[in-house]
This record gives structure tokens, C-alpha cells and sequence, in this order.
């Protein structure tokens, strides 16, 4: 379906604090869930609205509209997934959450899967897949196919950052896919970093280094 690049300024004004070297472990993560979180509206936009009636403060019974049909499955790619997880969760707190671990191997930059816990029935419900950093796209595509490999069939991707070589790579193996980034940055370099990006993604929202 495409990529949909968030152009929103609390968006933009968010992730360029997050690029400024030497950031801090706590200003990294916050601005990761706070970006998470308005990915999160934007990817949601369209979900369905049906009209309910409650009691209202008065007495009288009056319309309201409530969240319709299918219900969400956020699933974090550990480990930096983690790092947007609460801030989706302050949108959608009723959401089921499943993990999928996978490391990039350093030299290959191919995925290593380690983990995996599905949750729920991921066939009834939308698939919200988080991560901070869309690369060569690798560890999206090994996850998308698991969740399909499970009858996800409305998958939408939320990463801060992606590389033009990683979206590509995702769309030509998963066309119905959306994918809402905060940035489509220039490119990647020869170890497989986004450039500008965030660096590792990982280590700043785990305090690794
Ligand atoms: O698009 P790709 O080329 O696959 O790269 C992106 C992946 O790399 C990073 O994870 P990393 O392997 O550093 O693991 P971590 O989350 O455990 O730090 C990032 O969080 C993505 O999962
Ligand atoms: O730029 C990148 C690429 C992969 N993983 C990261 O954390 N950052
Ligand atoms: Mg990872």
C-alpha cells in the first residue's frame, strides 16, 4: 500500500532532538515512545467508528462513537521495538502485544532470529509492527512474513526512521503493507547504517554503549 512519511511538526521537531549526538539514554527514549505515539494517530486515522448510545451527565441517553470491529496487535521487534512500545500503549491500551527478537548479524546484515511469542488471534485483529530503525529491511521482512505466516492480513509498520533501500525491499516482498515513518532518510552506508538516522537504535534506548 505504500509508505506515508509523517510530515506533522511535533514530528519532525521530535526526531531531529533525537539525531543530536550524544543525546542522552532518557531524552532517547522519551522522544522514541513520544514519536511512537504520534505514529500511532496517524496510522490509526482510519480505523472504523460505529454509534452507540450511553447514559449521559444529564440523564439523557446520547450518541457517542466508539472504535469499531477489529482489534489492534502491537508487535515490537526486540529489541529497540521496545522503545516505542509505551507510547503506542498510551493510545491503544487495550491493544495485545506480540514479540518478535531478531539481531542483525554485524557483518552479513542479515536477520537472526532468537524469539518469538504470538499472542491472541492475529487473523481477527490488525498488526501494529514497531521499530525504530527501517534499514536494508531485513528484520521487517522476516517479521511481516511470520505475521502473515500467522493470517495477518491488515499489517501496518511504524518506524521512526527508514532507509530508501528498506522500504523498497519491504514493498517489493509486501505491497499491501503500510508503512508511516517519521523520516525517509538519504541512504544507507557500508555497515548498514541510516545516514543522517540515529545511529543504533538499540544500544541509545537500552544503554548498551
Ligand atoms: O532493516 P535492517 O537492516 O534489518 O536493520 C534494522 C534492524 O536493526 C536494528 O536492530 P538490531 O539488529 O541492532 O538489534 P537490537 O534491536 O537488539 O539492537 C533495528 O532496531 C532493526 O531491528
Ligand atoms: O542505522 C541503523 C541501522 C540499523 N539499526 C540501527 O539501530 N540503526
Ligand atoms: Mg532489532
Amino acid at each position: 500500500m505504500g509508505l506515508e512519511v509523517i510530515k506533522h511538526p511535533l514530528v519532525q521537531h521530535k526526531l531531529g532532538l533525537m539525531r543530536k549526538s550524544g543525546i542522552s539514554t532518557k531524552s532517547f527514549r522519551e522522544l522514541s515512545n513520544e514519536v511512537g505515539s504520534l505514529l500511532t494517530y496517524e496510522a490509526t486515522s482510519d480505523f472504523a467508528l460505529e454509534t452507540t448510545t450511553i447514559d449521559g451527565w444529564s440523564g439523557e441517553a446520547i450518541e457517542v462513537e466508539q472504535l469499531k470491529g477489529k482489534k489492534v496487535t502491537v508487535v515490537p521487534i526486540l529489541r529497540a521495538g521496545i522503545g516505542m512500545l509505551d507510547g503506542v500503549l498510551d493510545l491503544i491500551p487495550n491493544a495485545k502485544v506480540s514479540v518478535v527478537g531478531l539481531y542483525r548479524n554485524e557483518e552479513t546484515l542479515e536477520p537472526v532470529s532468537y524469539f518469538d511469542k504470538f499472542v491472541g488471534s492475529l487473523d481477527q485483529r490488525i498488526s501494529l509492527v514497531i521499530d525504530p530503525m527501517l534499514a536494508t529491511g531485513g528484520s521487517m521482512i522476516a517479521t511481516l512474513d511470520m505475521l502473515k505466516a500467522k493470517g495477518c492480513k491488515d499489517i501496518r509498520v511504524l518506524v521512526l526512521v527508514a532507509a530508501p533501500e528498506g522500504v523498497e525491499a519491504v514493498l517489493a516482498q509486501h505491497p499491501d503493507v503500510r508503512i508511516f515513518t517519521a523520516a525517509l532518510d538519504e541512504k544507507l552506508n557500508e555497515n548498514g547504517y541510516i545516514i543522517p538516522g540515529l545511529g543504533d537504535a538499540g544500544d541509545k534506548i537500552f544503554g548498551t554503549r
